[in-house]
């Protein structure tokens, strides 16, 4: 799962962005496919999973514990499940790669089967806080032993039976609340969560989905998340919606470049992840929902972007957990809006992939863009419209999302942007730059 060379990009100026095109599948939801499909009993089918290098991770490690994964000629996923509480030990490290979302659920998985497993991860995933998911599932009576600061390379022993317990969500997290779910499905009894700010629900959806006794109800401390196990779940045919993360490059390509006229085909616009198209939409964006429709148990609808101006706005608070992948690349728009946009309460970016509030005011301002930097988010003074100064080099810091939200900055730029590694960009969006020249027209 390293990363072998560097891939530097000298971004392309592009003119227009036009036509229609299909967003790879939903990460978040294509880890939870598999990871409920491994533990069911009997075979699921899952389309349209995103195959990236995180989902990728967390299919080999769910092989390296029992489960039998393919992918057919056709291109649909079949898992061969273990049951709940059948997870077997592997027989060695689990590499989680870059992704947090594969390190977080499969140690809730783990945790109250009987196992040992060590996680790995590359520099960036091994700088990420695990101490958020080690104090809940240590309280179900896993024993973990991590690296200085709660970090990986971390070993997990797992306990049978786990101990069920309510825990309060210190931090707006959907990846801790879904490992205390999934430990909670082989753990006797009601295990809780209280979610005072709610975050993306697709493991709750999912559970209830794969036939787990789940009950959701909003109370005066929030959002409580209620499951029994020992929960046996049975097989599915899943198709996963486009990822609205992944949309979101086009969405603001196509609005910061003149003349441009863009169709995203098959969005999943889940309410606890479409925050960028509300707040897009407040800055002035023309985003229009065509054929609004179910895939999968979520709401999906075609989007049509077309270029407009923007406006400089501060982005409401509340909006962060539904679009906090999102805030590179609306800190991009910002940099196209006429005036100042204060994009703040967001301190959760200074922990993913890179700090990526620091990252992305350093990439801002080396390609000309006026920023400021707070603790919890950036404020920035845009062009109104114009293309950015541009001309500067931009390190992505293995993060995926720095490389293609400053893409999308240098498609309207006076000189090109440069980025030190685009090979992060596989961890998610493997067709990211077939599908940028298919809209700019450079395939042709
Ligand atoms: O549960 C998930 O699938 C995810 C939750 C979010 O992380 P946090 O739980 O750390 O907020 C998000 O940033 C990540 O990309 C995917
Ligand atoms: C934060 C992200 O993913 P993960 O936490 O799974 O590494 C992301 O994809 O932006």
């Amino acid at each position: 799962m390293s990363h072998a060379e560097p891939s530097p990009l000298t971004v392309p100026i592009a003119t227009r962005l036009s036509g229609r095109i299909r967003v790879p599948g939903d990460k978040s939801i294509s880890h939870r496919a598999l990871m409920l499909s491994a533990l069911a009993v009997g075979e699921s089918r899952v389309e349209g999973l995103l195959e990236g290098e995180d989902v990728l991770a967390t299919a080999a490690a769910l092989r390296a514990m029992g489960a039998r994964i393919e992918r057919g000629g056709d291109g649909a996923w079949t898992i061969n499940g273990v049951g709940v509480g059948g997870l077997l030990q592997p027989a060695s490290a689990l590499d989680m790669g870059n992704s947090g979302t594969s390190t977080r659920l499969l140690m809730g998985l783990i945790a109250s089967h009987p196992i040992i497993a060590n996680f790995t991860g590359d520099a960036s995933l091994s700088s990420r806080p695990m101490e958020r998911v080690i104090t809940p599932l240590s309280r179900m009576g896993a024993d973990v032993t991590a690296s200085p600061g709660g970090r990986l390379p971390l070993m997990l022993r797992g306990l049978c039976p786990a101990v069920p317990i309510e825990y309060e969500l210190p931090v707006a997290s959907a990846q801790v609340k879904s490992a205390i779910l999934l430990a909670g499905l082989n753990t006797p009894g009601i295990t809780r969560v209280i979610e005072p700010v709610p975050t993306r629900d697709h493991s709750e959806r999912m559970l209830a989905g794969f036939g787990a006794e789940v009950l959701v109800e909003q109370t005066s401390r929030g959002r409580v998340i209620s499951i029994t196990g020992e929960a046996e779940l049975r097989p599915q045919q899943i198709v996963v919606p486009g990822d609205p993360s992944s949309a979101a490059f086009w969405l603001v390509a196509a609005t910061i470049v003149p003349d441009s006229d863009v169709v995203i085909e098959n969005v999943g616009l889940n309410p606890t992840r479409a925050g960028l198209v509300t707040a897009l939409r407040m800055m002035g964006a023309d985003i229009t929902e065509l054929d609004p429709r179910t895939v999968g148990g979520e709401p999906v609808a075609d989007l049509r972007v077309r270029h407009a101006a923007l406006n400089g706005i501060t982005v409401p608070h509340d909006l962060a957990p539904s679009m906090i992948d999102e805030y590179p690349v609306l800190f991009v728009a910002a940099a196209f809006a006429a005036g100042r946009t204060i994009a703040r309460g967001a301190d959760e970016l200074r922990v993913k992939e890179s700090d990526r509030i620091a990252a992305m005011r350093a990439a801002l301002e080396a390609n000309g863009v006026s920023v400021t930097e707070h603790a919890d988010g950036l404020s920035i003074d845009g062009t109104g419209g114009e293309a950015i100064p541009g001309g500067g080099c931009v390190a992505t810091q293995l993060d995926h999302r720095i490389a293609m939200s400053m893409t999308v900055a240098g498609l309207h730029a006076r000189a090109p942007v440069m980025i030190d590694d685009v090979s992060p960009v596989a961890t998610s969006y493997p067709v990211f730059f077939d599908q940028l020249a298919q809209l700019t027209g450079a395939s042709a």
